[in-house]
């Protein structure tokens, strides 16, 4: 991987869902409680799990799948409007950070590396969660799903991260806990860094990422080298 001398990357990009949070009990009462408005039945947790990582509208669009019931068109535009006071109603009540995520950003921040989140949740949301845990303050540069024209696995979000950060592009990684962190990563022609316990839809052992991690409390030493496995 590559890193500077002492070891530490210049950037370190994060992704939101699944990796810094486990905000999934939350999405799930959300989209629980958007399907209860069309009288469908409730998706499963693990269920919800698997429809997280592309946005708030492609959520909308798995969770009437998910239910029996797919929409398109019309049907699932108005969906998606409906889902955004529902979506925002549901945001930390049930969200908790990632075990080792407050003390990684902290080791990370406190040695220099310039922090960044490139999310597919919308701005306004990303920022509130931030706040409520007490750690928007870490990030040099946040940027929501609704920032650019084109989310994750584009490019273009970890560009603008990079930019806003005025990081090193060829001594930056990108940690993540999916597929869509992995190409978007790729694409950027960024090395990346899985943790387990997200909400990849497969082992993370398939995604092709160039290390996997057990918690983000192995992160600030695995991207000093001392634990690269
Ligand atoms: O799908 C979303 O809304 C957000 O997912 P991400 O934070 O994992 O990119
Ligand atoms: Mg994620």
């Amino acid at each position: 991987m590559t890193s500077k001398a002492g070891g530490l990357p210049d950037a370190v990009l994060f992704d939101f869902d699944g990796t810094l949070i486990d905000s999934a009990p939350d999405i799930h009462a959300a989209v629980n409680e958007l399907l209860q408005t069309r009288n469908l039945p409730p998706v499963t947790l693990e269920q919800a799990k698997a429809m997280i990582g592309n946005g708030v509208a492609k959520l909308v669009e798995r969770a009437f799948a998910a239910s029996g019931s797919p929409l398109a068109g019309a049907e699932l535009e108005q969906a998606q409007r409906d889902m955004t006071p529902i979506y925002n109603s549901h945001l930390t009540g049930l969200t908790t950070l990632m075990p080792g995520a407050r003390t990684a950003l902290q080791q990370l921040r406190a040695a220099g590396v310039k922090l960044a989140l490139v999310t597919n949740k919308p701005q306004a949301p990303t920022r509130e969660v931030l706040e409520h845990f007490h750690i928007f303050e870490d990030f040099g540069a946040v940027i929501g799903g609704d920032a650019v024209t084109n989310k994750k696995p584009s490019p273009e979000a970890l560009y603008l991260a990079l930019e806003r950060l005025h990081a090193d592009r060829n001594n930056a990684v990108m940690v993540g806990d999916s597929t869509t962190d992995v190409e978007a990563a790729r694409n950027a022609g960024l090395p990346v860094i899985i943790i387990r316990g997200g909400y990849s839809k497969v082992p993370v052992e398939e995604l092709g990422a160039d290390l996997v991690l057990d918690s983000l409390a192995d992160l600030p030493a695995a991207l000093q080298g001392k634990q690269a496995a």
